[in-house]
This record gives structure tokens, C-alpha cells and sequence, in this order.
């Protein structure tokens, strides 16, 4: 049987990104995969560490969104500057990862995650291989690892070694 009409159709896409298809989740989990061994992480990378995590990259994406108002925050985010923009860019992207080591997690908090992404018009295929690039050069492995500690104990150390541990 023919289903009724809907009287008024949505339009068929509102979206306003778009993603490089070379760049799978697959992409994304084998990448912060070797980047854990690497750095002989794989023993921080728990469900319950990576869980505290998750809700830290969370907050810390909040609070750019907070006070901008109902307006300010309408898709593609029209009261945020291009480094605010740039910065929800870098949050998701460190969700995105966390959802993602976090496999048992059910895949619609990344799927969230994307979606929230294309609604602010941020290009999360390419914030999350950036910020998968930066995440290496801030922890550098000779200065890492086997330590759980935040790249900042590590700056001075690797200006002194020639090192970089960049913020
Ligand atoms: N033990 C760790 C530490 C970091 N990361 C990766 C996952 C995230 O993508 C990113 C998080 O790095 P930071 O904890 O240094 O947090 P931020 O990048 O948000 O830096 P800041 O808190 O200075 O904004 O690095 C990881 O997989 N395991």
C-alpha cells in the first residue's frame, strides 16, 4: 500500500558541511590506536579513564557554547568568532575520539557527535585529522612515555631536551 503524502516535505538535506570520504572512523580509531601504543598508553586508555575523559572534552565544549543564547548558537553559529568556531571544531573532535575508543559505547553518541558538527558548519573530517596531528606533536613519545601526565608537565622538559611539546 502506498504510504500518504506528507503535505509538507522537509527539504532533503540542510546540510551545510560535507565529509572527504577518505576519512573513515576506521581512520580515526586505528590512528589514536597506534598513537596509545606508541606511547605505551594502552593500559591509561580504560573504559572508565576514557569515560572521564569524554565528559571532560564535553565541559570544556559547553562552556564555549555557554551564554551564546538560543540565536547565537542557531546552526552554523552565527554569534562565534572564527577561532570560537574553530575551537567546537577541536572539542568535538576530542569527543569524537573518546566516543570512538569507547567501542562499546553505542555508536549514537558519534553519530550525534557528526551531526552536531554539520549543524554548526564546522568541517569535523578535517578538525579531527588535525587535532589527531597536533595530539602527537603536544605528546611527543620519547617524553611520554608510559605517563599519564598532561602535555604541560612536559613543556619545559622538552624545550630543555629540544623536544617539542607544543600547547
Ligand atoms: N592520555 C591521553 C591524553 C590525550 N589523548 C588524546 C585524546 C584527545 O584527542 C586529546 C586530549 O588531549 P588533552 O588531554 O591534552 O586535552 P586538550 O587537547 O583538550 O588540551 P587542553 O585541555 O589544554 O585544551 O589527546 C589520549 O588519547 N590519551
Amino acid at each position: 500500500m502506498a504510504s500518504p503524502e506528507c503535505p509538507n516535505p522537509p527539504p532533503s538535506s540542510s546540510s551545510s558541511s560535507s565529509w572527504d570520504p577518505s576519512v573513515s572512523l576506521e581512520t580515526v580509531r586505528a590512528t589514536v590506536d597506534s598513537f596509545a601504543a606508541e606511547r605505551g598508553w594502552h593500559k591509561f586508555h580504560t573504559p572508565r579513564n576514557l569515560m572521564l575523559a569524554l565528559v571532560g572534552e564535553i565541559g570544556e565544549l559547553a562552556e564555549i557554547f555557554q551564554w551564546k543564547g538560543d540565536d547565537g548558537a542557531a546552526p552554523n553559529l552565527p554569534a562565534f568568532t572564527d577561532e570560537e568556531r574553530k575551537h567546537v571544531g577541536e572539542e568535538l573532535s576530542d569527543v569524537l575520539v573518546y566516543v570512538y575508543n569507547l567501542s562499546n559505547l553505542p555508536r549514537s553518541s558519534s553519530t550525534y557527535t557528526i551531526r552536531l558538527a554539520d549543524r554548526c558548519g564546522v568541517r569535523l573530517d578535517e578538525a579531527v585529522m588535525a587535532k589527531l596531528k597536533r595530539n602527537a606533536e603536544k605528546y611527543p613519545a620519547k617524553l611520554c612515555y608510559g605517563s599519564s601526565a598532561k602535555y604541560t608537565a612536559y613543556q619545559n622538559r622538552g624545550q630543555d631536551e629540544g623536544e617539542t611539546a607544543t600547547s
